[in-house]
């Protein structure tokens, strides 16, 4: 506990924002009770210790959950009543969950901005010295126990990539060790499973085998570091038959050597969410990955924000550069805005028509409207308050994180 506790405090006092850690994992792996245990066990620190912890600030994304065994902060079922989206729209539990979590958040920019203002840490008063009491240090996420509809769905990215441009966000992939290490063909599935959930959120990952108080994962453990065990493993199940035939015992030779680059990425840690046991070693993994997260990821997350935000802009500055060019052709055309034509004078006699005649053409058909006025202020008024007005609504168009995650589920999902 030391270890955690001093890591925390110390992050607090450099003012560190929270790392925030999402728990997925399959149904009854143990991810609510997980939650549960590492919530009481930050709540025990902050006793223990109130100057230099914090409690955490605790998230709900499963709608269909009926009651959580903890107090959140912030709970899906609040803004979105999964029944009523399933009667509503006429769909299955999975298309509900779905469904609610798109709901949810078309709301992202709501839900961040409160968690910006109660997580990070408030820059302190001028002159005042005192290091600034965390406001919290973790913030911790449960999430649907159907983790391809959290995973592999918009609103999925859109809440996890929020919450990775303003916190350090690590995966927490909480795995039934009893039943992931029955066999090698399990846990090679299981495996494949937290790959693919790495690869798509691009997130740092701690594997939380739990449920040490029944099987210890020493077994698992043996089979990530030194792929030579998992293929003992594999053909001693061949040998007693029961792993059908050589083809899969082939495939799961092939699968663990290739799986060696992806093991060197992950911490792994093994916990009993029942007992409390190995809670330590999981902070510990935290504090690792929050500064892996720092280091690696962030730099990159920062480096496509840019390319996205320069992206948008400079797709804006086009759009804007392409419809000032059809005004200026237009008003030319229609002798409008800045290329007002002045009204026509008749001539009155021969010697007028050819003094006219002698005038340059351009005077003679594009006249500014108003002489008086000086031609910087003369094109923003006949271009410029368009222009302003063309940006804002191409800026509109584009809308806030909201306007755009809306957009973002309409295309992405049809
Ligand atoms: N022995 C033991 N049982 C556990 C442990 N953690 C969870 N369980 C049990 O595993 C079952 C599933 O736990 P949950 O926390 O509901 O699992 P979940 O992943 O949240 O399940 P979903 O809500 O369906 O996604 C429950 O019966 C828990 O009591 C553990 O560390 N040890």
């Amino acid at each position: 506990m030391a270890s955690s506790s001093t890591a925390a405090g110390a992050g607090a006092q450099q003012k560190q924002p929270p790392v925030s850690i999402v728990c997925v994992g399959m149904a009854g792996s143990g991810k609510t009770t997980f939650m549960q245990r590492i919530n009481s066990h930050l709540h025990t620190q902050h006793t223990q210790a109130p100057d230099t912890t914090a409690p955490p600030y605790v998230m709900n994304l499963d709608p269909a959950v009926r009651s959580v065994p903890f107090d959140s902060n912030i709970d899906i079922r609040d803004s979105v009543n999964y029944k009523e989206v399933m009667k509503q729209y006429n769909l299955g539990p999975n298309g509900g969950i779905l469904t609610s979590l798109n709901l949810f958040s078309t709301k992202i920019d709501q839900v961040m901005s409160i968690l910006e203002n109660r997580c990070l840490p408030k820059a302190p008063a001028e002159g005042d010295d005192t290091p600034a009491k965390p406001t919290t240090d973790h913030i911790i996420v449960d999430t649907p126990g159907q983790i391809e509809v959290f995973v592999w769905s918009a609103s999925g990215s859109i809440l996890l990539s929020s919450l990775a441009s303003s916190f350090p966000t690590v995966i927490a992939y909480v795995i039934d060790t009893p039943r992931t290490t029955e066999n090698t063909s399990t846990f090679m599935s299981n495996m494949l499973y937290a790959i693919s959930i790495l690869y798509k959120t691009k997130l740092p990952m701690i594997l939380v085998f739990n449920k040490t108080d029944v099987k210890e994962p020493t077994e698992a453990i043996e089979w990530m570091r030194d792929f030579e065990s998992f293929q003992a493993a594999v053909r001693q199940e061949e040998e007693e038959e029961r792993e059908g035939s050589g083809y899969m015992g082939s495939l799961l030779n092939s699968m663990s050597l290739v799986l060696e680059e992806f093991y060197n990425h992950l911490s792994v840690v093994g916990v009993s969410a029942m007992t409390g046991d190995g809670v330590e070693d999981f902070f510990r993994a935290v504090e690792e990955k929050r500064v892996e997260f720092n280091k690696e990821y962030k730099p990159e997350l920062d480096r496509k924000k840019e390319e996205a935000e320069a992206a948008k802009a400079g797709g804006t500055e086009k759009e804007m550069n392409r419809l000032m060019q059809d005004m200026e052709v237009s008003s030319r055309a229609k002798g409008t805005g800045k290329y007002k034509r002045a009204p026509k004078e008749e001539p009155e006699t021969v010697s007028e028509a050819e003094e006219m005649d002698g005038e340059s053409e351009d005077e003679a058909r594009w006249v500014e409207r108003d002489d008086d006025v000086p031609e910087e202020e003369m094109e923003e008024d006949a271009d410029g308050s368009l222009q302003a007005r063309y940006a804002q609504a191409l800026k509109d168009e584009s809308g806030g994180a909201a306007g755009s995650a809306a957009g973002y589920i309409r295309r992405t999902q049809g």
